[in-house]
């Protein structure tokens, strides 16, 4: 296995740009009244890529990843998904929060399909590709239970699920896993290598663990403190064959990831 980095601080703005990008950030600045939260953030995103904003608290991930879903406007710059900019949600970007936003009163099957219903999609259909999610995310047995009924690991799989039944293009995470326990998180983490894998779309996701990132990320983002910026972008290239306790033991996934303490240390409160 090997794990590569870009040495700290030394990144080639140039490395922002990819081949195929599905998501392009172009100059994106954020206020929030007198509060700046981002300065000129130029990125882009692949196809059938993970990438991970990751920064110290108050640095404009969810910001970002709000302008990116449309939910949050830009001060300044543009969002192009798939060579449209970007004016508003749209059904080629899904969103799953921090807290899964389930609708309490519904089944599982019903909170999954629920994008799918918003779009008009006849109930067959729609509980058909439900149920292919609920099964996707291991909660086969689950889909005549209420939000109320399920642990907070499975309640985030049913936001999960919603993500992926809408077919989305990209998918936008927002700290999904971290309300749940180690335990499950790390079975998370491994689902969701297992879902990119597959599923060939774009992921943006944001967490506050070194450790999450440097595993399931094919591109971290790294940013500075508000106003948060660019300050450094590293592939750690990781053999995903390979078993998840030897990966989390190798020494190049374990250098990459005090790479980047080093680089976000100084910030730790
Ligand atoms: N709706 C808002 N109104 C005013 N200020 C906001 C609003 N949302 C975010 N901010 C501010 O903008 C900055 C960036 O916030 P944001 O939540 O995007 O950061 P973050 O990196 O996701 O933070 P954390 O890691 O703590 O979740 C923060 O200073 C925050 O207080």
């Amino acid at each position: 296995m090997t794990v590569t980095a870009l040495a700290a601080d030394t990144f080639d703005p140039a490395s922002v740009v990819t081949h195929d990008p599905v998501v392009r950030v172009e100059a994106i600045c954020k206020h929030y009244g007198s509060t700046e939260a981002l300065r000129n953030i130029d990125l882009q995103f692949e196809r059938g890529k993970l990438t991970t904003l990751l920064g110290p608290s108050g640095c404009g991930k969810t910001t970002l990843l709000k302008i990116i879903a449309g939910l949050v406007p830009a001060t300044s710059g543009q969002i192009v998904v798939n060579g449209r900019a970007v004016t508003g949600p749209g059904p080629e970007r899904a969103f799953v929060f921090q807290d899964f936003a389930l609708m309490p009163w519904a089944t599982v099957l019903r909170n999954v399909g629920f994008g799918l219903e918003l779009k008009g999609m006849a109930a067959a259909e729609r509980n058909r590709i439900a149920r292919r999610y609920i099964e996707e995310v291991g909660l086969q047995g689950f889909e005549d239970k209420y939000p109320h009924e399920l642990s907070g690991g499975m309640r985030q799989r049913v936001g999960i699920a919603r993500a992926f039944a809408v077919n989305a293009d990209v998918l936008l995470l927002d700290e999904p896993f971290s309300a749940v326990d180690e335990q499950n998180r790390r079975k998370f983490q491994e689902d969701l290598l297992r879902l990119v894998e597959m599923e060939r779309k774009t992921f943006i996701f944001v967490t506050h663990s070194i450790e999450e990132a440097v595993y399931v990320s094919d591109r971290i983002v790294l940013l500075s403190p508000r106003p948060g910026r660019v300050s450094n972008i590293i592939d750690p290239r990781i053999d995903r064959t390979a078993n998840p306790d030897d990966i989390r033991r190798d020494p190049g996934y374990l250098d990459v990831v005090e790479e980047i303490w080093q680089g976000l240390r100084h910030y730790a409160e």
